[in-house]
C-alpha cells in the first residue's frame, strides 16, 4: 500500500505498540547473525518481513503470539535492546508519530542473565538516542515506556515494582499482555492495587480474545484506566435485543438504533479510552475487516476510541497506515483522524500540563495545516 504524504504528515499519537512487534526485519537478521541464533524462518528482510505477516494472520491470538519467540530470541543484550529501541524511536518519528508509548515486557529480555533494570535502562537509552536522531532528522517525538507483565506468568508485582522506580526515568505505565483466555487480569489484582496505592499509571490488554467478563474485570476489579483493544466491548451493545456480537458487520450499523447494556455505557460515561489496532484485530479473528470493525460505529457513539498500530511487524502496519485504511475502507474523515489523535493525547500516560502543550502547540498547528 502507498502511503499518501499527506496522511504520514499529520502528527500522530500512538498509545498502544509493543517493541518486540515493531522490529525491523533486517534488524531481526542482522542481530540473530551476531547471536549465532540459526533459527529464523528467512533469510532475507523482504521474505522475513512476510513470514511474520503470514505466520500472523492465524485468526487466533495464541499462534499470533508464537511468531514473537522469533524477536524476543534476539532481544536479549544491552545492544540489542538499546539499538531495537532507538529504531522504534527513529520509525514511528519518519511516520509523523509526535508521541509514543512503547510496550514490552521486560520479564522476556533476561534469558541471557540481563537483570530487570538492565533491560529497562537500555530501552530507555534507545529511545533518547532515537529521539535525538530523530529530532536531527527534522522529526522531533517523545517516546515513554510502558512496562508489560505476560499475564502466564507470576512476575506482575515485581514489575508493577519496576514501574514505580522507573516513574520519573521514562517509564509511564503499566500493562498486561499474553493470551487473554484462561489468564483473567484479576490473576494479577495484587499488582493493580500497589500501582493505586502509588498513584501510577495503568492499562489492560481485555477485550481482544475473550469478552465481557475481562473487561468488566480489567475496569471493576483492577481498576484499568485505558483499555488495550476492548473491541469486544460491543458484546454489551444491542439492537432490538440482539446482541452486536452476533452481528458481523457493526461498522455498518446506524447509530440511533444501538442501545448500551451498563457495562458498555459505564466505559463512555466515564470516558475510558479504548486503544483499538484495526489491523491486528483482523489477523487474530477479532474484527472480519476494516469497514466491518467496530471502530467506526464506537467512534460514531463517542466512545473515547483511539487508533494504533499493536504490531507493525507481524502486521506490516504503521500509524500512517491504519489512518489510511480508515479513510479508504472505512469512510474517515481528516476530521476523524484529528479527533481520535487528541483523544489519544488527553488519554496518554503523562503529566496533564505536557498532555495539553502537545495539543496546543504541535497537533492541533499540524492538522490546521492540513486542512
Ligand atoms: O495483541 C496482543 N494481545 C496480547 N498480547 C500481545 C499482543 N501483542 C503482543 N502481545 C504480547 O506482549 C508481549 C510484550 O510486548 C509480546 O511478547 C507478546 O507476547
Ligand atoms: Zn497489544
Amino acid at each position: 500500500m502507498n502511503l499518501r504524504p499527506e496522511i504520514v504528515a499529520l502528527p500522530k499519537v500512538l498509545l498502544h505498540d509493543h517493541l518486540d512487534g515493531g522490529v525491523r526485519p533486517q534488524t531481526v537478521i542482522d542481530l540473530a547473525r551476531d547471536s549465532g541464533y540459526d533459527g529464523l524462518p528467512a533469510t532475507d528482510a523482504e521474505s522475513l518481513g512476510e513470514w511474520f505477516r503470514d505466520s500472523a494472520d492465524s485468526g487466533s491470538l495464541v499462534r499470533y503470539l508464537e511468531t514473537f519467540d522469533q524477536t524476543v530470541g534476539v532481544m536479549q543484550t544491552v545492544e540489542a535492546l538499546h539499538r531495537v529501541a532507538s529504531e522504534c524511536a527513529q520509525d514511528l518519528a519518519a511516520d509523523g508519530v509526535v508521541y509514543a508509548e512503547v510496550r514490552y515486557a521486560p520479564e522476556q529480555h533476561l534469558a541471557e542473565g540481563l537483570e530487570l533494570e538492565e533491560v529497562v535502562e537500555a530501552v530507555n537509552a534507545g529511545f533518547r538516542e532515537g529521539e535525538r536522531l530523530a529530532a536531527e532528522a527534522g522529526h522531533p517525538i517523545l517516546v515513554t515506556a510502558l512496562l508489560t507483565a505476560m499475564r502466564h506468568a507470576a512476575k506482575s508485582t515485581e514489575i508493577a515494582e519496576l514501574v514505580v522506580r522507573y516513574r520519573d526515568d521514562g517509564v509511564s505505565g503499566f500493562d498486561i499482555a499474553g493470551a487473554e483466555a484462561g489468564f483473567p487480569p484479576t490473576r494479577h489484582l495484587d499488582a493493580f492495587e500497589y500501582l493505586r496505592r502509588e498513584n501510577a499509571h495503568f492499562t489492560i490488554h481485555a477485550g481482544e480474545a475473550f469478552g465481557l467478563p475481562s473487561i468488566w474485570e480489567a475496569i471493576q476489579w483492577c481498576g484499568a484506566e485505558r483499555l488495550g483493544h476492548g473491541v469486544r466491548i460491543v458484546d454489551d451493545m444491542f439492537v432490538d435485543e440482539q446482541s452486536l456480537a452476533d452481528i458481523a458487520d457493526p461498522g455498518q450499523l446506524e447509530p440511533e438504533a444501538v442501545r448500551l447494556g451498563r457495562l458498555a455505557a459505564y466505559v463512555r460515561d466515564t470516558r475510558i479510552p479504548l486503544e483499538m489496532c484495526p489491523s491486528s484485530n483482523i489477523q487474530t479473528g477479532a474484527a472480519s475487516s476494516v469497514a466491518a470493525h467496530p471502530i467506526s460505529l464506537l467512534k460514531q457513539l463517542r466512545f473515547r476510541v483511539t487508533v494504533n498500530t499493536d504490531n507493525r511487524l507481524m502486521s506490516g502496519t504503521s500509524m500512517s497506515r491504519e489512518m489510511q485504511l480508515l479513510v479508504d475502507e472505512a469512510g474517515w474523515t481528516i476530521d476523524d483522524l484529528r479527533w481520535v489523535t487528541i483523544n489519544a493525547m488527553k488519554s496518554a500516560f503523562i503529566p496533564f500540563d505536557e498532555r495539553l502543550a502537545l495539543i496546543d502547540n504541535v497537533i492541533k498547528p499540524g492538522y490546521a495545516a492540513a486542512t
